[in-house]
């Protein structure tokens, strides 16, 4: 299982790609112990399992303005085809991390069938976290839209720190993920400069500052959506993990 683990957990760099998964479905390696998982389980198989990262009607306008600001700048296939290159790319979005690592392929009755993605749990839209995240590999940041539901309430009308964390520790975790793999958070530092309002939409930027051997460094900042007022700051260290080590816990 864990060697099986080994090779999903390659795909992490193609990370947002359904491709990945499709050409390990079409390509398999030797051992071709995925394909033969999904093929002797198939009640667990979803080849379409839901992405959270796509508009729904809980989304208010700022969000939607700004998922169209960047969604219309990704790289994106036509029609016909055609591939159309981007500045950005949308990372698509499931309620389970094996799901990312797997490239949407439901495998969660095989490891912990109950457990779900911390952000990703609730199921009435718009009440918890809502949110989008963009990647732009060639500049190497992210941007996070977030739009901060009724559920996360901390300080009265304001969003609640370990929400901000959470939504920080997503962002530059998938951005790490993104550049090095598979990786666990060592280290957050979050200052906290002015409240988020509970329901508004803000930006949340990441950017990477250095990677040194196993260690991922990277900055972020949670801004207002126009960027006018600046509401948290963040530095975070990656350690990239062997799959052994993840499966250990
Ligand atoms: C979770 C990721 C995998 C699964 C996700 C799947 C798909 C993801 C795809 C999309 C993303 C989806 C969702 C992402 C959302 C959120 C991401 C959440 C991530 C988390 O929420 S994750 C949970 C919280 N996280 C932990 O639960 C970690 C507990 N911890 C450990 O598991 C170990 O501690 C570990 C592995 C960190 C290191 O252990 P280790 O034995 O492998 O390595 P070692 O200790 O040797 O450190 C190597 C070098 O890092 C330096 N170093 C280490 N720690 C440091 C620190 N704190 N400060 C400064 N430097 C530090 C050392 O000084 C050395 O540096 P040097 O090489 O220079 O000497």
């Amino acid at each position: 299982m864990a060697r099986s683990l080994g090779r999903i957990f390659r795909g992490f760099q193609s990370l947002g790609s359904l491709a990945f998964m499709k050409s390990e479905l079409s390509n398999p390696p030797a051992s071709v112990s995925l394909k033969s998982m999904v093929q002797t389980l198939p009640s667990v198989f979803s080849s379409n399992p839901r992405d959270f990262s796509l508009p729904n009607p809980s989304w208010g306008t700022e969000m939607r303005q700004l998922y169209e600001h960047y969604n219309s700048q990704c790289e994106a296939v036509t029609d016909g085809g055609e591939e159309q290159s981007g500045l950005w790319k949308r990372l698509p979005s499931y309620n389970r991390s094996l799901k990312y690592a797997a490239g949407g392929v439901y495998l969660s009755k095989i490891i912990q069938a109950k457990a779900r993605l911390f952000t990703r749990n609730i199921r009435d839209p718009g009440a918890a976290f809502e949110y989008v995240i963009f990647a732009n590999k060639k500049e190497q940041r992210c941007v996070c839209i977030f739009q901060a539901g009724h559920l996360l309430e901390g300080p009265p009308g304001n969003v609640h720190g370990g929400a901000i964390a959470t939504m920080i520790d997503t962002v530059t975790g998938t951005h790490a993920c993104v550049h090095s793999g598979p990786v666990m958070t060592a280290n957050l530092n979050i200052n906290y400069r002015s409240p988020i309002p509970l329901g508004s939409t803000v930006l949340i930027e990441s950017s990477l500052d250095k990677k040194e051997g196993r260690k991922t460094f990277i900055s972020c900042k949670v801004t207002s959506a126009d960027g006018a007022r600046l509401h948290t700051e963040a530095t975070a260290l990656f350690v990239s993990i062997s799959v052994g080590q993840l499966m250990k816990g």
